[in-house]
Formats: structure tokens, C-alpha cells, sequence
């Protein structure tokens, strides 16, 4: 048990890698409150699963471009658990387009959710340790998408960069109160995000011929590597990232 009677948050957490992380996390011990947008029936499913292992869990629906959503998501899991030991910013979407035709709200609200998202609930939760006194960890689900592009995705490659980024920044600004920051970057993990993309002739196919571990990922894959940063095996890991993609960065020719 590596997260024993520790309080996790995870944003998104009502399906994909988010509602992985919250049962991996589960499983290691810890209660979990989770945020949704508005998938209400699979949040209370993740919810259900968790107490199913004998945790206690909540979840707590807001659209994580608000920044009234993060202070309202940390004070109900405050309320309901008396502490957040971790916080897990994972909530994102990815709207595939082409870019030389854009739509400006397409842009705006991949930018506010994943990026101004992840800020907004960083703070809030950092806020919450520091005034805790007893140090955390904050892991941000990044992306392969960090390091390299996607032609329909222009607008959510820089969010993954920036996810990353703010994580390195935030090791800086938050190791004196003995909160680390990490982000995990997973390369393509069959979620809802991507099960149009993934259904186009022949592209599921192709990606997975480009993973040397020959196939895609699933969100319990992403899990392991939460759990363990969240953890204190991760001690003395701040400002780091971690690939779990299977191999496909590696893999040019
Ligand atoms: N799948 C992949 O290949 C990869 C995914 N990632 C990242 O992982 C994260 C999770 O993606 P994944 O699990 O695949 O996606 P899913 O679509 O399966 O899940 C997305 C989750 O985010 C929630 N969400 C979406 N928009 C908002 C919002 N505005 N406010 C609050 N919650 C929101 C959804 O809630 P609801 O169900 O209520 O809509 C859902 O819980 C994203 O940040 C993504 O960028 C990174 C690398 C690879
Ligand atoms: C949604 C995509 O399939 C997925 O998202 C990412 O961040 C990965 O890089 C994949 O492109």
C-alpha cells in the first residue's frame, strides 16, 4: 500500500485516465474525491468502485475552466476528508482540427480547459498544503504531446508543453513547503478522447506498429506511474516527467 489513508483529487475523473488513476490510487489505500464536467452516471460509477475497495470517495462536477470550480473542488474535499495529501490535474480535452481553419472558440476553450485549468487547480490545491504544513505532491498529466506535434492538434500540443512547464515551475516555487510537482506524459491511451480518431481506417492500426511494447495504452498503465509519484517512493523526485508511451518517442525508424 503505497498511498495508505492519503486524500487524492483528481480532475476528470469520471472516465479514461483520470477514473484509472482514481482506482489505482484507491487500491493503494487512499480516498479520492474526483471532479467531472458532466458526465454525472460514470463519475458515480467511478465513485462506486472506489467504495467498493473500501475507500471513501466524492465527486464534485465543475467545468475546470472556471477558477471558481478549483476553491469549490478543494473546499468540498477539505469538507468531506479533512485533507489533500495529493492532487492529480488530469482533466483535458482534444478536439481534433486542422489548422489553417481554426474556429477561435475551438482554440480558446482547449487552452482554458487544459491549460488554464490545470493552473487554476494547482493553485488551489497547493494553497490547501501549504496552509496543511505537511508538504504533497501535485502530478499533471501531460503528454508525449510535450515533446512532439500533431497535425490536428495546434492547439493542443501547447497545452501539454505548458502542463508540463507549469510543473517544473511549480517544483521551484512549492519544494520550500515540501510539495513536490511531476507530470506524467502518456503517449496514445484508448480513451473517449480519441475513439474517432482511433476508428479512421487503418490509424489504430498504424499506431500500433509504431509502439515497441506493440500495442496502445490503457489508463491503468497511466495509474502506475501516479501512484507512484504521488507516493513516498517519489521522495525526492520534483520538476521531473515521465514517458509512459510504450516506447513510441523512442521510436523514429
Ligand atoms: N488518451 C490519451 O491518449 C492521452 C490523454 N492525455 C491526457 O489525459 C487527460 C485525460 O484524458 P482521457 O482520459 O484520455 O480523456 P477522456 O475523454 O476519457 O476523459 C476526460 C475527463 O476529463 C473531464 N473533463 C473534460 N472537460 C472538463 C472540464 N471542462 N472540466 C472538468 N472536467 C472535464 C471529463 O469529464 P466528463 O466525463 O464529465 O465529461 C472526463 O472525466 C487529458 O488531459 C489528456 O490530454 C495525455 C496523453 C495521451
Ligand atoms: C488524444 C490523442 O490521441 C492523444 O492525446 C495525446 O496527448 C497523445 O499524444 C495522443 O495524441
Amino acid at each position: 500500500m503505497l498511498l495508505q489513508d492519503k486524500v487524492v483529487l483528481i480532475t476528470g475523473g469520471s472516465q479514461g485516465i483520470g477514473a484509472g488513476a482514481a482506482l489505482g490510487c484507491a487500491e493503494h489505500g487512499a480516498h479520492v474525491a474526483i471532479n467531472y464536467h458532466g458526465n454525472s452516471a460514470d463519475a458515480e460509477k467511478v465513485v462506486a468502485e472506489v467504495r467498493k475497495k473500501g475507500r471513501r470517495a466524492i465527486a464534485v462536477k465543475g467545468d475546470v475552466a472556471d477558477a471558481s470550480t478549483a476553491t469549490a473542488f478543494v473546499k468540498a474535499a477539505v469538507q468531506e476528508f479533512g485533507k489533500v495529501d495529493v492532487f492529480v490535474s488530469n482533466a483535458g480535452i482534444c478536439p481534433f482540427h486542422s489548422f489553417l481553419d481554426m474556429p477561435q472558440e475551438t482554440l480558446e476553450r482547449t487552452l482554458k480547459v487544459n491549460l488554464h485549468g490545470a493552473y487554476y487547480m494547482t493553485q488551489a490545491a497547493a494553497n490547501q498544503m501549504k496552509d496543511q504544513g505537511h508538504g504533497g505532491s501535485i502530478v499533471a498529466i501531460s503528454s508525449i504531446s510535450a515533446l512532439v506535434g500533431g497535425e490536428y492538434q495546434t492547439h493542443y500540443t501547447p497545452t501539454k508543453a505548458g502542463v508540463h512547464s507549469l510543473m517544473q515551475s511549480c517544483a521551484i516555487a512549492l519544494g520550500r513547503y515540501g510539495i513536490r510537482c511531476n507530470s506524467v506524459m502518456p503517449g496514445t491511451i484508448a480513451t473517449s478522447i480519441n475513439k474517432e480518431d482511433l476508428a479512421q481506417p487503418g490509424k489504430r492500426e498504424y499506431m500500433e506498429g509504431r509502439i515497441p511494447l506493440g500495442r496502445l495504452g490503457r489508463p491503468d498503465d497511466v495509474a502506475g506511474c501516479v501512484v507512484f509519484l504521488a507516493s513516498d517512493l517519489a521522495r525526492y523526485v520534483t520538476g521531473a516527467s515521465v514517458l509512459v508511451d510504450g516506447g513510441l518517442f523512442v521510436n523514429l525508424q
